[in-house]
């Protein structure tokens, strides 16, 4: 492991540790070109430490022990260049740090005095050692410095990921894997996952049809199932089984499900196992026919509202508003606050909520505007109407019939779905997954595991 010599400088006002490459040049050399190069006080600002032209990882060219915390050199203009020490501290990832069994935090954070300081600060090939006035000793590689000085936090891997929007033309050539492929190699798990986040859905072919357990198994390979009201995995036809309209033969708008849960399901799915005339029908009656199914991408027509009428885009994603499941027995589930149609990280697109029929009472506005009802109910029905239309738009609705075999699988907080009304009895299996696990999975099966676990925890 090559080491650095660490030059040490008294300066007006602060002391400076430079560690360099063992260079030929004397301690005093290397110090008199740090503290009189004027690039060094004020770096440029468009230096870019942190990636060189090949994206590979440049680190910091020098390091410093500053009193408030680890200083690193020639940062770019908004790179934040001092790491606090506390916080260095508390990230350590040292084998007695952590529980090497679980990864989870193994110190009491508090017990670490606030003050807490580097004693000696070593600048080496792979990252910074940091040896502490406790005697304790932690090690920072290049990549934990460099994220945490660019961005002051970890990429979520999601946001940054590539979205594809879609309409009414994509029926034509959906995104599909074959069930061979994702029940076998997690190559094949990885493309499913990857193609939910990019297009916001995907069909899974060759499925079995013969036994709604292979439905569900293609399902696990995701994540668990999550259990709600209408059960975990459910396989369901038109006999109302359950209070909801799911459970009937009538024509559903477009709508993203479970909008009554504080948290609504991440997936969902269906696998259309069979459509039969009604037992018993006379010949006029013998139709199977309809159940036709509607995908619409809540996300690019987000993006039209935005587009077309920012004040309406504005107006449903900030006014909260009442949602519910109440035509069950004993069953009235609605969520913690008012949540609004649309919903964002940041300028990032994050989720849709929309179900009309399922939507409660609009709250009224109220003067002291709190939890964001200080918008008019006409203006949010103004807005809404606006966004009801561009959802019916035909160049917006994606139509297609689900057939035994192809598994629907989408992103339920960007894709709405829907149907025609039907004849006869049309049977579909399927199930809800949760948003944080299947993120999970789609990051297991696309990227190492080393950038899954920084992306969390490091
Ligand atoms: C049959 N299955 C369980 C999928 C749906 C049940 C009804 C879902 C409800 N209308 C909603 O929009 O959330
Ligand atoms: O029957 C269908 O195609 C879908 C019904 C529905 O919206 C649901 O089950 O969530
Ligand atoms: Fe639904």
């Amino acid at each position: 492991m090559k080491s650095f010599r660490v030059f040490r400088r008294a300066l007006p006002g602060k002391v400076i540790w430079a560690v360099s490459p063992r260079s030929p040049l004397s301690a005093s050399t290397v110090l008199r070109r740090i503290s009189t190069s004027a690039s060094y006080q004020n770096p440029a600002p468009n230096a870019n430490v942190s990636k060189s032209d090949s994206g590979r990882l440049v680190p910091p060219s020098a390091i410093y022990n500053r009193p408030d915390g680890l200083q690193l050199e020639t940062p770019v203009e908004e790179n934040r260049n001092v790491l606090p020490w506390f916080w260095l501290r508390d990230n350590c990832r040292c084998m007695s740090c952590v529980n090497q069994d679980t990864m989870q935090r193994n110190f009491k954070t508090f017990d670490i005095p606030a003050d807490i300081k580097a004693s000696e600060a070593i600048r080496e090939e792979t990252g910074v050692r940091v040896k502490w006035s406790d005697g304790h000793e932690s090690f920072y590689p290049w990549g934990f410095i460099n994220a945490y000085t660019t961005s002051g936090r970890r990429s979520n891997l999601v946001n940054s990921h590539e979205r594809i929007y879609f309409g009414a033309e994509i029926a034509s050539s959906p995104p599909q894997v074959y069930y061979q492929s994702v029940m076998g190699a997690k190559q094949g798990l990885a493309d499913m996952t990857n193609k939910i986040i990019k297009y916001g859905f995907v069909f899974v072919t060759g499925t079995p049809f013969d036994d709604p357990e292979k439905t569900k198994e293609l399902l696990e390979r995701i994540a668990f199932i999550r259990e709600t009201h209408y059960g975990g995995f459910y396989d369901f036809t038109p006999d109302l089984a359950m209070a909801d309209t799911a459970y009937t033969n009538l024509a559903l708008p477009a709508h993203t499900d479970t909008t009554y849960f504080t948290e609504p399901a991440g997936l969902q799915a269906f696998h259309l196992l069979s459509h039969t005339p009604a037992p018993g029908a006379d010949k006029a009656a013998q139709a199977a026919e309809g159940g036709k199914s509607l995908l619409v991408d809540g996300f690019h027509a987000a993006k039209i509202l935005q587009e077309e009428d920012p004040e309406a885009f504005n107006v449903l994603a900030t006014k909260g508003v009442l949602w519910h499941a109440s035509g069950n027995k004993d069953i009235s589930i609605t969520p913690y606050k008012l949540f609004p149609v649309i919903e964002r990280y940041g300028k990032v697109l994050q989720r849709i909520r929309w179900n009309n029929d399922d939507r409660g009472v609009l709250p009224l506005d109220r003067p002291s505007g709190w939890n964001n009802t200080a918008i008019s109910a006409t203006a949010w029905y103004d807005a809404a109407r606006k966004w009801d239309e561009i959802l019916r738009r035909k160049e917006m609705e994606c139509w297609i019939q689900l057939k035994p075999g192809s598994v629907l699988i989408f992103d339920n907080w960007r894709v709405l779905h829907g149907r025609s009304a039907f004849e006869g009895i049309r049977r579909i299996c399927g199930g809800y997954i949760n948003r944080d696990d299947f993120i999970s999975r789609w990051k297991h099966s696309n990227f190492n595991e080393q950038l899954v676990h920084n992306s969390v925890r490091g």
